[in-house]
Parts: C-alpha cells; structure tokens; sequence
C-alpha cells in the first residue's frame, strides 16, 4: 500500500499481547530542574559549580549563530519527518531503535527496550558525511553540509568549556574535532509507556545538547527524576570521562526522554558528543578510586556489559582494587 510504504515512521515494536499493562509504565512527569546557566565569555566559578552539581546546565554566548541551528532543525525535520523509511534507511549513518536490541540475539527483546528514537550519526572526522549517499539536493545532502558547519561551532564551544574546568585539563582529554552529532527525532508514540532513550550516562568528556520545544528530557537530581525545561539555549552535560578526570567531583548526570507523546513531528535533538583522544590515559593527578584507562578500552567494557547484561555498567568497571 503506498500510503504505508512512505510513511517516515520506523517499525517500532508496539506491546502485543505478553501481558503487559503499558499504561502502568509510563514515565511520569517530574518537578522542573532549575538549571544553572554559565555565560561562555566569563565561566568562572559558576562552572566549576555547576559541574559538582547538578552536572548539567544552559550555556550562554556560545556564538552558534541562531539562523544556522534554525536551518539544522528545519533540515533535520525534513529529512527524518518527511521523508519515508526506506529511503531514511539507504542514507549512511541512519539508526532507529536500540541498537543492539533487535530479535536476532539470544537475548529476547520486549517492546519495552526499544528506544523510540531514529536519527543519524556523524563522525566529525568524516568533513562530509553524506559526500557518498545522496544526491545534491537530497534532504540528506543538506543536513550533512548543515551538521559540518555545526559540528565545528561544537568544538570550539567545547573546547572553551573544557578549558575553562578547574579540573585537569590535559590536552587530550578532550579530541573536540573526534567526536560525533548525533540529530534525534523521537517520532509520536501511540501508547504510553515506551521510552524515547533509556536511563543513561554519556561516555564523554562533554555532551551539548540542543533541543526543540517539545520537551521530555529528564535528569536524574537528588535521587528524583526531574524535567528540563526546553529553552532556546544549548544544554552541556559532564559525561563519565568527566568524572573520572575529576575524581568524581564532577557529576555524570544520569538522564532520560520520555517517548514523544506530543502528537505531529514528535521531538528533535541535536546532540553533540566529545570524547577523550583514544591514545590518552584517563586518569587523575590528586589520586582517584578509578585506575587509569583509555576510551577504546572503557568502551570495550561497555560493549561487553551491554552484551552480558543489557546494560552499561561504567565506571564501576574501573575501580581500583
Ligand atoms: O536527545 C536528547 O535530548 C538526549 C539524547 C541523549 O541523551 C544521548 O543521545 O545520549
Ligand atoms: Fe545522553
């Protein structure tokens, strides 16, 4: 049927009939977190704060020009909301899902573990990550051109931010041109109780988020789970690199979104991801309760947990005995 072959929604599994009271899991809202801001141009000591607690907060004066991030999400709209599956699907760098989470592993997979999110992924080492796939023109063609530009405002950003920490700032600790964007669509979810992305820390040095208005990011704060507002601001969060460079007195902040229940194009992302260099030892001068280790092996790690267990496990793996 043609108008199913063109809708842009992927096959997200919907609860069947396992059971499941869907409506019993739904991620309910939480009391708003009033978030620091730190104004890029003079970070003193509110960032170091802001790190400690809560481990995320709005930016000001990042100079990422308005009119770009206006055409980035315009382009990203187009492409991930307009645009039919398949055709999504043949464009390099595209997921949907979770990851890992598909029935052809031994583990059986429940609609629940299914992130109700697609996007694209893009390595800023790669200038031109669509160069290959589509055609000039394409919605793809002008995100990838879109996302280049971006990407080089997210490193100079981060690099600021980095600088700017009272903790140790190794050169390579942050590989600001190595990291990746990743634009989100969390698509309308019919039924409650699914989950845009589940429960997780980032694996970063830093993380920047931009996201539109439509809401549902969650962090976790004091052992609650609290709503951020949307706001015409970036969004940076310390990731677990972070907090073992820190020893710990940097927050890797544990956040989630619920599933768009919003109704229309559901709710976008633009999430910009900075890791250490992967020759880099992470460790921390003053002595902390992790041993030094390299991103390529702290990844390792994770991969292996997800595999064994479902779930990332982090820094925990990395204790010293
Ligand atoms: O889309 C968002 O706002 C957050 C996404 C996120 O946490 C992630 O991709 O690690
Ligand atoms: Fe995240």
């Amino acid at each position: 049927m043609a108008a199913e072959s063109d809708s842009p929604c992927p096959p997200f599994p919907l609860f069947g009939e396992d059971g499941d009271d869907p409506a019993s899991e739904t991620i309910p809202h939480g009391e708003e977190l009033e978030l620091p801001t730190v104004d890029l141009d003079s970070p003193g000591r509110a960032l170091d704060a802001a790190c400690r607690r809560p481990g995320i907060f709005r930016l000001a004066n990042h100079g990422v020009p308005a009119d770009l991030t206006a055409r980035l999400f315009a382009a990203a709209r187009d492409l991930l909301a307009r645009t039919p599956f398949r055709d999504k699907q043949a464009q390099p760098g595209y997921f949907w899902g979770t990851p890992g989470a598909s029935p052809s592993r031994s583990r059986p997979v429940h609609p629940r573990d299914v992130n109700w999110l697609e996007g694209y992924h893009v390595h800023l080492a790669q200038p031109r990550p669509f160069a290959v796939g589509p055609p000039a023109g394409h919605a793809a063609a002008a995100l990838g051109e879109l996302v280049a530009e971006y990407g080089e405002h997210m490193a100079r950003v981060a690099r600021r931010v980095f600088d700017a920490l009272a903790a140790d700032k190794t050169e390579s600790y942050l590989n600001e041109h190595g990291g990746y964007v990743r634009v989100h669509r969390y698509p309308w979810c019919p039924e409650p109780g699914h989950k845009g992305i589940e429960a997780h820390t980032d694996s970063t040095t830093l993380s920047i988020i931009n996201q539109d208005l439509a809401g549902g990011l969650q962090v976790l704060h004091d052992g609650a789970w609290r709503d951020v507002a949307p706001g015409e601001t970036l969004l940076v969060n310390l990731g677990d690199m972070a907090r073992a460079i820190s020893a710990d007195a940097y927050v890797s902040v544990p956040h989630r979104v619920a599933a768009s229940r919003a109704g229309g194009d559901g709710r976008l992302s633009l999430c910009y991801f900075a890791f250490p260099r992967d020759d880099a030892l992470v460790s921390c001068d003053g002595g902390s309760r992790y041993r030094p280790f390299t991103l390529p092996e702290f990844r390792a790690q994770v991969q292996a947990d997800i595999r064994e267990t479902g779930a990332k496990v982090g820094l925990e793996r990395f204790l010293r005995h």
